[in-house]
């Protein structure tokens, strides 16, 4: 008997997130999340780029099972995310948003623990203290620990908000546009942050010049519809981003470190 033996092929990744052919439809209106599919894989961080109501947030209440889709599926560590139990859920992603709609007479420690809920019967009182207060020192507030929220500026409780979530301790990571509100120091720190505690991210950014230094993936939609998809170079240099934006990107050298930095601008027939 002729025996072949085949070359061993390397396993393909699998997924933490697998997202195929996407819809959402708000009532009567054509779709806001049109068809979309994408893989992300575990440690990565990926952003999402797109104009003012192209269906970004959408997509992030979709993959946090806030809304349901039209048609379409998400799958998260090989599970269905609207299989899940809502505790299961409430391990495996947690939301970052601007609106939250938190107690204001909650102190920084009280709307921080609720990132804990979840976890509640799984660690002693001691656990749930230390993670807590872990996080709020990561994002540098552990002096606002028992001010309440209505007495933060806009910044701080941003920051309380990246303390929440990461006290949430979950697989997945969505954060809607995260660095509003944030001085551009305390944007690098943060995202710098949750980039080195290798938690799988995808964070809605309108800031361009963040795209490169954080992101492994960058997904741009336009309408609904996922046009253009590749690392941050792909994505950035690629004609998309004049279609799709009206910008450009312009490279210029680091007189030191000699990388390839990007600048945007808008084109000029944009702006006449
Ligand atoms: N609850 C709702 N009911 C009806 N339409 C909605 C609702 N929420 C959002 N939309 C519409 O869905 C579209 C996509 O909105 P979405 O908030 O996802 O956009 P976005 O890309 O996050 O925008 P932005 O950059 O301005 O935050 C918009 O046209 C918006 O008007």
């Amino acid at each position: 008997m002729l025996s072949i033996t085949l070359p061993m092929k390397a396993p393909a990744p699998e997924c933490l997130l697998c997202v195929r052919d996407l819809s959402h439809r708000f009532n009567g209106k054509s779709p806001q999340v049109d068809a979309v599919s994408f893989d992300i894989f575990a440690g990565e961080f990926v952003s999402i780029i797109g104009p003012n109501g192209s269906g970004k947030s959408t997509l992030l209440r979709l993959l946090i099972n806030e809304l349901q889709p039209s048609s379409g599926e998400i799958t998260l560590q090989g599970k269905a995310l609207r299989a899940m139990k809502p505790i299961e859920r409430a391990r495996s992603v947690a939301l970052l948003t601007q609106h939250d709609n938190a107690d204001l007479r909650l102190t920084v420690g009280e709307y921080v623990a609720l990132g804990r809920i979840p976890w509640q019967a799984e660690s002693t009182n001691a656990g749930h203290e230390k993670v807590i207060t872990d996080a709020i020192k990561d994002v540098g507030i552990t002096h606002l620990q028992q001010v309440a929220l209505g007495k933060l500026s806009g910044g701080e409780r941003q920051r309380a908000g990246f303390a929440r979530v990461l006290a949430q301790q979950p697989a997945l990571l969505l954060l809607d546009e995260p660095t509003n509100h944030l001085d551009p120091l305390a944007r690098h720190q943060l995202l710098s942050l949750v980039r080195g505690k290798n938690i799988t991210t995808v964070a809605v950014l309108h800031d361009l010049e963040l795209i490169q230094p954080f992101s492994d993936q960058v997904l741009m939609m336009n309408a609904g519809q996922l046009v253009c998809r590749g690392t941050p170079a792909q994505v950035l240099d690629s004609p998309c981003l004049q279609q799709v934006f009206g910008m450009q990107s312009l490279h210029v050298t680091h007189p030191k470190n000699g990388q390839t930095l990007r600048i945007f601008e808008a084109l000029p027939s944009e702006i006449d």
